[in-house]
Protein backbone atom coordinates (compact mmCIF):
# COMPACT_ATOMS: atom_id res chain seq x y z
CA UNK A 1 0.00 0.00 0.00
CA UNK A 2 1.98 3.00 -1.17
CA UNK A 3 -0.87 5.66 0.47
CA UNK A 4 0.78 7.32 3.29
CA UNK A 5 -2.33 8.30 4.42
CA UNK A 6 -3.24 5.23 5.42
CA UNK A 7 -2.43 2.70 8.21
CA UNK A 8 -3.57 -0.93 9.02
CA UNK A 9 -3.56 -2.22 12.43
CA UNK A 10 -4.59 -6.04 13.69
CA UNK A 11 -6.12 -6.36 16.68
CA UNK A 12 -8.87 -8.84 18.28
CA UNK A 13 -9.07 -10.91 15.06
CA UNK A 14 -10.07 -7.81 13.08
CA UNK A 15 -8.47 -5.22 10.47
CA UNK A 16 -8.68 -1.14 11.22
CA UNK A 17 -7.54 1.27 8.49
CA UNK A 18 -6.22 4.69 10.57
CA UNK A 19 -6.61 7.16 7.35
CA UNK A 20 -4.77 10.39 8.95
CA UNK A 21 -3.89 13.36 6.58
CA UNK A 22 -3.48 17.35 6.73
CA UNK A 23 -7.08 17.51 7.33
CA UNK A 24 -8.65 14.17 9.31
CA UNK A 25 -8.32 11.56 11.20
CA UNK A 26 -10.37 8.50 10.21
CA UNK A 27 -10.90 4.81 11.85
CA UNK A 28 -12.26 2.01 9.63
CA UNK A 29 -12.97 -1.58 10.71
CA UNK A 30 -12.71 -3.51 7.72
CA UNK A 31 -15.18 -6.00 9.50
CA UNK A 32 -18.51 -4.27 8.32
CA UNK A 33 -16.86 -1.87 5.89
CA UNK A 34 -17.71 0.30 8.91
CA UNK A 35 -16.33 3.77 9.43
CA UNK A 36 -15.79 4.31 13.30
CA UNK A 37 -14.89 7.77 13.80
CA UNK A 38 -14.06 10.99 11.61
CA UNK A 39 -11.96 13.69 13.43
CA UNK A 40 -11.17 16.80 11.75
CA UNK A 41 -8.57 18.78 12.69
CA UNK A 42 -9.91 22.31 12.98
CA UNK A 43 -11.46 21.35 15.92
CA UNK A 44 -10.27 18.01 16.63
CA UNK A 45 -13.70 16.82 17.38
CA UNK A 46 -15.34 13.32 16.26
CA UNK A 47 -18.10 13.61 13.89
CA UNK A 48 -19.59 10.14 15.38
CA UNK A 49 -20.47 8.42 18.15
CA UNK A 50 -19.20 5.09 19.02
CA UNK A 51 -20.34 3.19 21.58
CA UNK A 52 -18.09 2.34 24.12
CA UNK A 53 -19.12 -0.96 24.83
CA UNK A 54 -18.93 -1.60 20.97
CA UNK A 55 -18.56 -5.52 19.47
CA UNK A 56 -15.10 -4.94 17.27
CA UNK A 57 -13.85 -8.33 17.01
CA UNK A 58 -16.66 -9.88 14.08
CA UNK A 59 -18.86 -11.56 16.33
CA UNK A 60 -21.78 -8.96 15.78
CA UNK A 61 -22.16 -5.77 13.93
CA UNK A 62 -20.88 -3.10 15.28
CA UNK A 63 -22.42 -0.30 17.51
CA UNK A 64 -22.24 3.21 16.27
CA UNK A 65 -20.18 4.98 13.57
CA UNK A 66 -21.59 4.16 10.02
CA UNK A 67 -23.49 0.55 10.02
CA UNK A 68 -24.30 -0.19 6.17
CA UNK A 69 -27.75 -1.62 5.53
CA UNK A 70 -28.27 -3.42 2.06
CA UNK A 71 -30.24 -4.70 0.68
CA UNK A 72 -33.05 -3.94 3.24
CA UNK A 73 -33.43 -1.94 6.06
CA UNK A 74 -34.32 -3.44 9.92
CA UNK A 75 -36.11 -6.67 9.58
CA UNK A 76 -37.85 -5.28 6.10
CA UNK A 77 -36.89 -8.29 4.27
CA UNK A 78 -40.45 -8.78 3.04
CA UNK A 79 -40.59 -12.46 2.80
CA UNK A 80 -38.56 -13.52 6.17
CA UNK A 81 -38.38 -12.15 9.96
CA UNK A 82 -35.27 -14.36 10.45
CA UNK A 83 -32.81 -12.65 8.84
CA UNK A 84 -30.56 -10.29 9.78
CA UNK A 85 -31.27 -6.57 10.73
CA UNK A 86 -30.31 -4.20 7.76
CA UNK A 87 -29.20 -6.93 5.76
CA UNK A 88 -25.93 -8.42 5.22
CA UNK A 89 -22.87 -5.88 4.57
CA UNK A 90 -22.79 -4.88 7.98
CA UNK A 91 -21.27 -8.24 9.07
CA UNK A 92 -19.08 -8.96 5.84
CA UNK A 93 -15.32 -8.77 5.85
CA UNK A 94 -14.27 -6.14 3.38
CA UNK A 95 -11.22 -5.65 1.77
CA UNK A 96 -9.32 -2.23 -0.17
CA UNK A 97 -9.26 -1.94 -3.79
CA UNK A 98 -7.38 1.39 -3.91
CA UNK A 99 -6.55 4.27 -1.58
CA UNK A 100 -4.81 7.42 -2.83
CA UNK A 101 -4.06 10.44 -0.98
CA UNK A 102 -3.06 12.93 -3.89
CA UNK A 103 -2.37 16.33 -2.18
CA UNK A 104 -2.08 14.90 0.99
CA UNK A 105 -5.69 17.18 1.97
CA UNK A 106 -7.80 14.18 1.57
CA UNK A 107 -7.85 10.95 1.25
CA UNK A 108 -9.92 8.75 -1.70
CA UNK A 109 -10.69 5.28 -0.29
CA UNK A 110 -12.49 2.41 -1.76
CA UNK A 111 -13.63 -0.67 0.09
CA UNK A 112 -15.21 -3.96 -1.41
CA UNK A 113 -17.07 -6.46 0.63
CA UNK A 114 -15.87 -10.09 0.31
CA UNK A 115 -19.37 -11.34 -1.30
CA UNK A 116 -22.76 -9.85 -1.59
CA UNK A 117 -24.35 -13.11 -1.50
CA UNK A 118 -26.27 -14.44 1.59
CA UNK A 119 -29.34 -15.67 2.72
CA UNK A 120 -32.46 -13.63 1.63
CA UNK A 121 -29.89 -12.00 -1.33
CA UNK A 122 -31.82 -13.32 -5.13
CA UNK A 123 -29.64 -11.58 -7.35
CA UNK A 124 -26.08 -11.06 -7.96
CA UNK A 125 -24.36 -7.29 -7.82
CA UNK A 126 -21.42 -5.64 -7.38
CA UNK A 127 -21.00 -3.47 -4.04
CA UNK A 128 -18.51 -0.83 -3.61
CA UNK A 129 -17.84 1.82 -0.43
CA UNK A 130 -16.07 4.73 -1.57
CA UNK A 131 -15.11 7.19 0.87
CA UNK A 132 -13.35 11.00 0.61
CA UNK A 133 -11.75 11.88 3.66
CA UNK A 134 -11.38 15.38 3.95
CA UNK A 135 -12.14 18.42 5.93
CA UNK A 136 -15.39 16.18 5.41
CA UNK A 137 -16.33 13.44 5.06
CA UNK A 138 -17.92 11.47 2.07
CA UNK A 139 -19.52 8.05 1.87
CA UNK A 140 -21.05 6.71 -1.21
CA UNK A 141 -22.40 3.03 -1.03
CA UNK A 142 -22.66 1.68 -4.79
CA UNK A 143 -24.93 -0.86 -6.05
CA UNK A 144 -24.29 -2.11 -9.60
CA UNK A 145 -27.21 -4.74 -10.80
CA UNK A 146 -24.77 -7.51 -12.60
CA UNK A 147 -27.84 -10.04 -12.78
CA UNK A 148 -29.83 -10.81 -15.59
CA UNK A 149 -33.18 -9.26 -14.41
CA UNK A 150 -33.94 -6.13 -12.67
CA UNK A 151 -34.40 -6.35 -8.54
CA UNK A 152 -35.47 -4.11 -5.75
CA UNK A 153 -33.83 -3.19 -2.57
CA UNK A 154 -33.21 -0.91 -0.07
CA UNK A 155 -30.04 0.32 1.59
CA UNK A 156 -29.05 3.07 4.60
CA UNK A 157 -25.86 4.96 6.06
CA UNK A 158 -26.78 4.54 9.57
CA UNK A 159 -24.79 7.84 10.52
CA UNK A 160 -24.67 7.81 14.42
CA UNK A 161 -23.87 11.39 14.81
CA UNK A 162 -22.12 12.28 18.21
CA UNK A 163 -23.73 15.49 20.29
CA UNK A 164 -23.04 16.75 23.32
CA UNK A 165 -26.27 16.13 25.09
CA UNK A 166 -29.20 14.81 22.91
CA UNK A 167 -31.62 17.05 25.40
CA UNK A 168 -30.18 20.24 23.60
CA UNK A 169 -30.20 18.78 20.35
CA UNK A 170 -32.21 20.14 17.15
CA UNK A 171 -32.78 18.81 13.93
CA UNK A 172 -33.17 21.34 11.18
CA UNK A 173 -34.30 20.54 7.97
CA UNK A 174 -37.20 18.20 8.43
CA UNK A 175 -40.56 19.14 7.68
CA UNK A 176 -43.69 17.27 6.26
CA UNK A 177 -44.99 13.42 7.30
CA UNK A 178 -42.98 10.62 9.13
CA UNK A 179 -43.83 6.81 10.03
CA UNK A 180 -43.58 6.35 13.50
CA UNK A 181 -42.11 2.70 14.08
CA UNK A 182 -42.99 2.88 17.44
CA UNK A 183 -46.59 3.14 17.00
CA UNK A 184 -47.34 0.34 13.55
CA UNK A 185 -46.30 2.81 11.18
CA UNK A 186 -48.60 5.45 12.07
CA UNK A 187 -47.93 8.80 9.79
CA UNK A 188 -47.10 11.71 12.04
CA UNK A 189 -46.36 15.60 11.47
CA UNK A 190 -42.77 16.21 12.13
CA UNK A 191 -42.50 18.57 15.23
CA UNK A 192 -41.22 21.96 14.73
CA UNK A 193 -38.58 23.07 16.33
CA UNK A 194 -37.41 19.12 15.93
CA UNK A 195 -36.07 18.26 19.32
CA UNK A 196 -36.24 14.64 20.86
CA UNK A 197 -37.89 13.84 24.27
CA UNK A 198 -37.88 10.02 24.37
CA UNK A 199 -37.66 6.95 22.20
CA UNK A 200 -37.54 7.68 18.37
CA UNK A 201 -37.33 5.75 15.52
CA UNK A 202 -39.10 7.67 12.44
CA UNK A 203 -38.87 7.02 8.90
CA UNK A 204 -39.75 10.70 7.55
CA UNK A 205 -40.91 10.84 3.52
CA UNK A 206 -38.72 13.26 2.31
CA UNK A 207 -35.62 13.72 0.74
CA UNK A 208 -33.58 16.60 1.79
CA UNK A 209 -30.77 17.42 0.06
CA UNK A 210 -28.75 18.71 3.15
CA UNK A 211 -29.83 19.12 7.11
CA UNK A 212 -28.58 20.22 10.36
CA UNK A 213 -27.38 19.25 13.87
CA UNK A 214 -28.16 22.66 15.93
CA UNK A 215 -27.00 22.67 19.55
CA UNK A 216 -27.09 25.13 22.15
CA UNK A 217 -27.73 27.63 19.27
CA UNK A 218 -24.88 26.54 17.24
CA UNK A 219 -24.85 24.80 13.96
CA UNK A 220 -22.85 21.26 14.95
CA UNK A 221 -23.00 18.92 12.39
CA UNK A 222 -24.18 19.45 8.69
CA UNK A 223 -25.31 16.08 6.94
CA UNK A 224 -25.68 16.40 2.94
CA UNK A 225 -27.58 13.27 0.93
CA UNK A 226 -28.14 12.05 -1.99
CA UNK A 227 -30.29 9.57 -4.13
CA UNK A 228 -32.23 8.30 -0.96
CA UNK A 229 -36.08 8.51 -0.54
CA UNK A 230 -36.30 9.03 3.16
CA UNK A 231 -34.25 10.09 6.27
CA UNK A 232 -34.77 7.64 9.52
CA UNK A 233 -33.79 9.30 12.82
CA UNK A 234 -32.98 7.11 15.49
CA UNK A 235 -32.31 7.32 19.34
CA UNK A 236 -32.94 4.43 21.46
CA UNK A 237 -33.61 6.30 24.72
CA UNK A 238 -33.43 4.64 27.75
CA UNK A 239 -34.32 1.31 25.90
CA UNK A 240 -30.47 1.22 25.56
CA UNK A 241 -30.36 -0.07 28.95
CA UNK A 242 -31.78 -3.40 26.94
CA UNK A 243 -29.13 -3.16 24.21
CA UNK A 244 -26.35 -5.23 24.96
CA UNK A 245 -23.64 -3.34 23.37
CA UNK A 246 -24.91 -0.05 24.73
CA UNK A 247 -24.23 1.52 27.93
CA UNK A 248 -27.49 2.90 29.81
CA UNK A 249 -26.83 6.11 29.24
CA UNK A 250 -24.86 6.36 25.74
CA UNK A 251 -27.96 7.62 24.22
CA UNK A 252 -27.44 11.18 25.68
CA UNK A 253 -24.66 11.27 23.34
CA UNK A 254 -25.95 9.98 19.80
CA UNK A 255 -28.55 10.48 17.46
CA UNK A 256 -28.73 8.59 14.34
CA UNK A 257 -29.52 10.29 11.55
CA UNK A 258 -29.58 7.97 8.33
CA UNK A 259 -29.31 8.55 4.75
CA UNK A 260 -31.70 6.02 3.31
CA UNK A 261 -33.88 4.27 0.32
CA UNK A 262 -36.62 2.62 2.28
CA UNK A 263 -39.63 2.31 -0.29
CA UNK A 264 -37.53 0.22 -2.57
CA UNK A 265 -35.48 0.84 -5.79
CA UNK A 266 -35.49 -0.86 -8.98
CA UNK A 267 -32.18 -1.87 -10.10
CA UNK A 268 -32.11 -2.73 -13.99
CA UNK A 269 -29.11 -5.32 -15.26
CA UNK A 270 -26.36 -2.82 -15.79
CA UNK A 271 -27.65 0.13 -13.68
CA UNK A 272 -26.00 1.42 -11.00
CA UNK A 273 -26.98 3.08 -7.64
CA UNK A 274 -25.21 5.54 -5.71
CA UNK A 275 -26.17 6.36 -2.34
CA UNK A 276 -24.57 9.25 -0.83
CA UNK A 277 -24.21 10.93 2.84
CA UNK A 278 -21.59 13.46 3.62
CA UNK A 279 -21.28 15.10 7.29
CA UNK A 280 -19.85 18.46 7.36
O1 LIG B 1 -30.01 -2.72 16.49
P1 LIG B 1 -29.81 -2.52 15.00
O2 LIG B 1 -30.16 -3.75 14.20
O3 LIG B 1 -28.44 -2.02 14.70
O4 LIG B 1 -30.83 -1.40 14.56
C1 LIG B 1 -30.86 -0.15 15.18
C2 LIG B 1 -32.01 0.68 14.63
O5 LIG B 1 -31.77 0.95 13.27
C3 LIG B 1 -32.73 1.81 12.60
O6 LIG B 1 -32.64 3.10 13.05
C4 LIG B 1 -34.12 1.26 12.74
O7 LIG B 1 -35.10 2.20 12.26
C5 LIG B 1 -34.43 0.89 14.17
O8 LIG B 1 -35.71 0.23 14.22
C6 LIG B 1 -33.37 -0.02 14.74
O9 LIG B 1 -33.67 -0.34 16.08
Amino acid sequence: MSDPSLRVVERDNNQFLIIENKSAICRISLFGGHVLSFIPKADNRDRLWLSPVAILNGERAIRGGIPLCWPWFGNDHGSSKDLPSHGILRTQKWTIESSDSDDGRSTSLTLVPDTTQGQGVAFSSEVKLHLVIGEQLTVTLETINTSSHAFDFNCALHSYLAVQDIHEAQIQGLTGEYKDKLDKGEVKQTPSPYTLSGQTDRIHQESPAELHIIEKGQQVITIQSANHDSIVVWNPWQSAASITDMDAFGYKHMLCVETAVTNGITLEPGETHRLVQTII
